[in-house]
């Protein structure tokens, strides 16, 4: 199947997300907070950043998706992470991991290990942070939030990641990857820069839960579109830019407003195996 196939199903998907307006619960970083919200906001959807774990018991189960990021995880949130996550897959509503910066400490990769086992719909990572998860990775080799590795590098990882937890498993990058261990496919959309803006890879994820929501049994699908959807608005943004403060604002503004013309024309889909 090539980008002609996939186009409509990225349009399904993201018409599905402004009409329907999923409530997505954010359980995320500091540094990503702000920029989730909006890319939910301007998709479409209904971001709610609620994280303390005496509040999971009530809202969760209003919930349409969950995204968990453990980017500045310290032991005080783990707690509400483990309970939204279990009482989501639970419920049968998708959560989204992204373990971001896994290999920075054996805290936070116990605790994504320990997070995996709550049975995430999909786990969105870097190609580095997929490969420390994977457990391919050797000690040492992180440069925290950002990846020293090509998502490509990390197709078998990722792969026998997905075959292991039983999750899709994407991989952000030049090329955005999407597994489930058997099926890998490649997302051709974004650009360079969206790497020089803070919590792109966090709103990605978070986008995906809202694409989750309103296709739960293709999470495969669902994942690509979100991944074209998201690269799309930053190639859009980035003819608008001077740079990576501007396009932060050009990605917003162009994925509040993309239309059917433009997406069809703009998706670039391959399988990769
Ligand atoms: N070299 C690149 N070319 C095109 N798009 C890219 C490139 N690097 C990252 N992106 C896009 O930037 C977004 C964030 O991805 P990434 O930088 O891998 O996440 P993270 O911030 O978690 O490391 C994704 O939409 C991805 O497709
Ligand atoms: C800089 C930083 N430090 C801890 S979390 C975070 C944000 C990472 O966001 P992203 O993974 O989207 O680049
Ligand atoms: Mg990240």
């Amino acid at each position: 199947m090539e980008s002609k196939e996939w186009s409509s199903g990225v349009w399904t998907h993201l018409t599905a997300v402004r009409r329907q307006s999923p409530l997505v619960q954010c359980i995320t970083n500091f540094v990503s907070m702000d920029l989730v919200a909006n890319t939910l906001l301007s998709a479409g959807a209904s971001p709610a950043m609620v994280h303390s774990v005496a509040e999971v018991p009530d809202f969760t189960p209003h919930i349409h998706a969950l995204f968990v990021n453990v980017g500045t995880l310290t032991p005080d949130w783990l707690p509400s992470m483990k309970a939204a996550a279990e009482l989501a897959a639970q419920l049968g509503k998708p959560w989204v991991l992204d373990p971001a910066a896994v290999s920075c400490s054996g805290f936070r990769l116990k605790a994504c290990l320990e997070l995996v086992e709550l049975k995430p719909s999909v786990i969105k990572g870097n190609g580095s942070e997929i490969i420390a998860l994977s457990g391919s990775a050797s000690q040492g080799q992180t440069k925290g939030a950002d990846s020293s590795h090509e998502s490509t590098e990390a197709i078998e990882a990722a792969k026998s990641l997905a075959l292991s937890s039983g999750a899709v498993v994407a991989v952000s990058g030049a090329v955005d990857i999407v597994t489930d261990g058997k099926r890998v496919i490649g997302v051709h959309n974004g650009t360079k820069m969206m790497q020089r803006i803070t919590a792109t890879g966090c709103s990605l994820a978070g986008l995906v839960a809202a694409f989750l929501a309103v296709d739960p049994l293709q999470p495969l699908e669902a994942t690509v579109s979100a991944m074209s959807v998201f690269g799309i608005a930053g190639e859009l943004g980035e003819e608008l830019a001077n740079g990576p403060a501007s396009l932060r604002m050009h990605l917003i503004d162009s994925l509040y407003g993309l239309d059917e013309t433009t997406v069809l024309s703009r998706v670039r889909i391959t399988r990769l195996g």
